[in-house]
């Protein structure tokens, strides 16, 4: 398991309970220090206890040695140097699940296709889905999807498939995995749902309540199976565990980093300020930038997206870009029909909405 924040901590104990012997890479000597001497990780997971079967180190060569398999569980910034840190360190044929929810900035590439430019002949995938860490470290009853190219199964049986391993290793219990061969359709639901709840924080921040809420969700949904559909992937992956399971969960809690980042942003918070001055992984934030540019590049609207954007990283105001949002044209639902047409009632509007903004 290579990463020893929150989640990478969480799936270790999920493998190590399923009767895995698993060994946790992390950069830090106290954390590393805390689990095998404490059997916890006060930094990341304070107060969940972790099987015995985990051992952590900071050496990734003694994480990979003899490694069946890798998860590489960091932020989606990170992915591409501890890939090619895995190249270098790893057996050559063992899979690589890739659990980093975005899109690395620049090329727009999906994390999967990041770690196959540096991890050569490895079959690798990804896990995604609705899966708070803490609950999931907690034994909560909690579902994910395992996604492989299922052409790295052609020489083998279903249950011999990476993905299939992978979906077998995690069940404790209490973990479940369902199977997928759509890695652009569960990459996408993952890497787009965090830059919806930091609007849906955003708007819950600013005051608003369930309609607005439940209106950003359906229509961020929209944006996902638009966006994986354009790339490639299917639209009914994005009704699964990945796409609406995982944007549900993101957009309802402020468990969620995004959400909460979108709230304290709404109720006026400077950036600087959110999380108490803390340094906290937002995954959304960056990604705002890297999914619209991508969006952009391949032909594809996503409005929510473009406004969070806008507001995070173009100096937007957030009550004039969502109102600007809420103004656009009329369009049909679902898009597929090509119908949009001005309403020259939204200059003539009763409610001005930027004044409903706490
Ligand atoms: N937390 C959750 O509930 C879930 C998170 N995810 C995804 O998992 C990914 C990781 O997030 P999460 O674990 O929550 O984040 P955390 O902030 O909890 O932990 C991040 C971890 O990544 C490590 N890290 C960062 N950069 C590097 C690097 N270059 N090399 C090695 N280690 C590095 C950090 O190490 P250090 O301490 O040394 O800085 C830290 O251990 C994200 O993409 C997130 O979206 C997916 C599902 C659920
Ligand atoms: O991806 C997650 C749950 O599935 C975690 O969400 P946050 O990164 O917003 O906390």
């Amino acid at each position: 398991m290579l990463g020893s924040g929150s989640w990478g901590t969480a799936l270790a104990a999920v493998l190590a309970r399923g009767g895995a012997d698993v060994r946790l890479w992390g950069r830090r000597d106290d954390v590393a220090l805390d689990i095998n001497e404490k059997r916890e990780n006060a930094v990341y997971l304070p107060g969940v206890p972790l099987p015995e079967r985990l051992t952590a180190t900071t050496e990734i060569s003694e994480a990979l040695d003899g490694a069946e398999a890798a998860m590489i569980v960091v932020p989606s910034r990170s992915v591409r140097s501890v890939a090619r840190a895995v190249a270098e360190w790893a057996a050559e044929d063992i899979p690589v699940a890739i659990c980093a929810k975005g899109i690395e900035a620049d090329t727009g590439l999906l994390m999967t296709q990041v770690a196959e430019e540096e991890l050569g002949s490895r079959p690798v995938g990804a896990v995604s889905g609705p899966t708070f860490a803490r609950e999931t470290a907690l034994g909560h009853p909690t579902a994910a999807t395992v996604a492989f190219d299922f052409r790295y199964a052609d020489r083998l049986s279903p249950a011999e498939s990476p993905a299939a391993r992978f979906a077998v290793s995690l069940s404790d219990g209490a973990f479940r995995g369902y199977v997928s061969d759509d890695l652009i359709g569960v990459e996408i639901g993952g890497a787009v749902k965090n830059v919806i709840a930091i609007a849906c924080g955003m708007m819950t921040g600013a005051g608003f309540a369930e309609n607005t809420r439940a209106a950003l969700i359906t229509r961020g949904l929209d944006e996902m199976k638009s966006l994986a559909e354009a790339l490639g992937g299917r639209r009914e992956t994005v009704t699964g565990l990945s796409g609406i399971g995982d944007l549900t969960l993101t957009c309802s809690s402020e468990t969620s980093r995004n959400m909460s980042l979108g709230t304290q942003l709404g109720r006026g918070v400077k950036r600087e300020d959110c999380f108490d001055g803390q340094p906290v992984v937002v995954e959304g934030e960056m990604n705002a930038r890297s999914i619209t540019d991508l969006a952009r590049r391949v032909g594809v609207s996503m409005p929510i997206a473009e406004a969070v954007r806008k507001i995070l990283h173009e100096g937007g105001d957030l009550a004039e870009t969502f109102t600007a949002l809420w103004s656009r044209p009329i369009e049909a639902e679902p898009r597929a029909m090509d119908l949009s047409f001005d309403h020259p009632a939204a200059d003539a509007a009763l409610i001005k909405l930027t004044e409903r903004f706490a």
